[in-house]
């Protein structure tokens, strides 16, 4: 009886093998790939704090994705990993920068690894209690995002921010904590020729919006 991935790459029993991933990351796909999500503009009602220019943006839509991920998962299970890129087009909506919705893994102390692939940008970093962190992200550099931090990937060049990730198979995602807390605690905005990043004064603290 064999073992491993069905044609379709759906596990079955038993050990699986080795997975062998082509990273592309300027035209945004991932070889080997056995999921792809995408995000539209139309879905993103309500991530960004400028609601006017947002509807600005939804009227010259062209109804590409604004973000996308291609991922791979063979393993269920704890000790399987997913492992996959993330492609996030550039652009300003208001002044905020192009972002992805962002979350918490919903196994909270699940871990994640980023490894820049093209373009540049920043993660924003919220520990549920603490502090806010501002990291940038580009090719060559990596950042491990430990347990127990809201997370969120955010385009402030011209060109798109490809992303490498990996993060246990079981962890999920829980994106409701970002809207109960009125956004994540920090914005990153257009300065200038650059970005800087602004306290975000909708931020409720994510533990008040836990317990409420
Ligand atoms: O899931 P979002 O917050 O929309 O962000 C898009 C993607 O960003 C990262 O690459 C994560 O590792 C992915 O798991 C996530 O799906
Ligand atoms: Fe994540």
């Amino acid at each position: 009886m064999s073992t491993g991935p069905t044609s379709a790459g759906v596990p079955t029993a038993g050990p699986v093998p080795p997975v062998l991933l082509a990273l592309r990351p300027e035209i945004g796909e991932l070889g080997g790939s056995n999921a792809r999500y995408e995000k539209f503009l139309t879905d993103l009602e309500g991530l960004y704090r400028d609601a006017d220019a947002y509807r600005e943006q939804l009227a010259g839509d062209d109804g590409r994705p604004v973000y996308w991920v291609e991922s791979s998962q063979t393993e269920d299970g704890p000790g399987g990993l997913i492992t996959g890129i993330s492609v996030l087009e550039p652009g300003v909506v208001g002044t905020e920068y192009a972002m992805t919705r962002g979350h918490l893994h919903a196994i909270s102390d699940r871990s994640e690894l980023y490894v820049g692939l093209s373009g540049h940008g920043v993660m924003i970093l919220d520990a549920v209690e603490g502090d806010s962190r501002v990291v940038e992200i580009g090719p060559g550099q990596a950042v491990y995002v430990p347990g127990h931090w809201v997370h969120r990937s955010v385009n402030t060049g011209t060109e798109r921010l490809s992303t490498l990730f990996c993060y246990a198979g079981d962890a999920g995602q829980d994106y409701g904590i970002i809207e109960r807390a009125g956004g994540m605690k920090s914005l990153v905005v257009v300065d200038g020729d650059g970005w800087s990043v602004q306290p975000n004064p909708d931020h409720r603290g994510y533990e008040l919006a836990e317990r409420a």
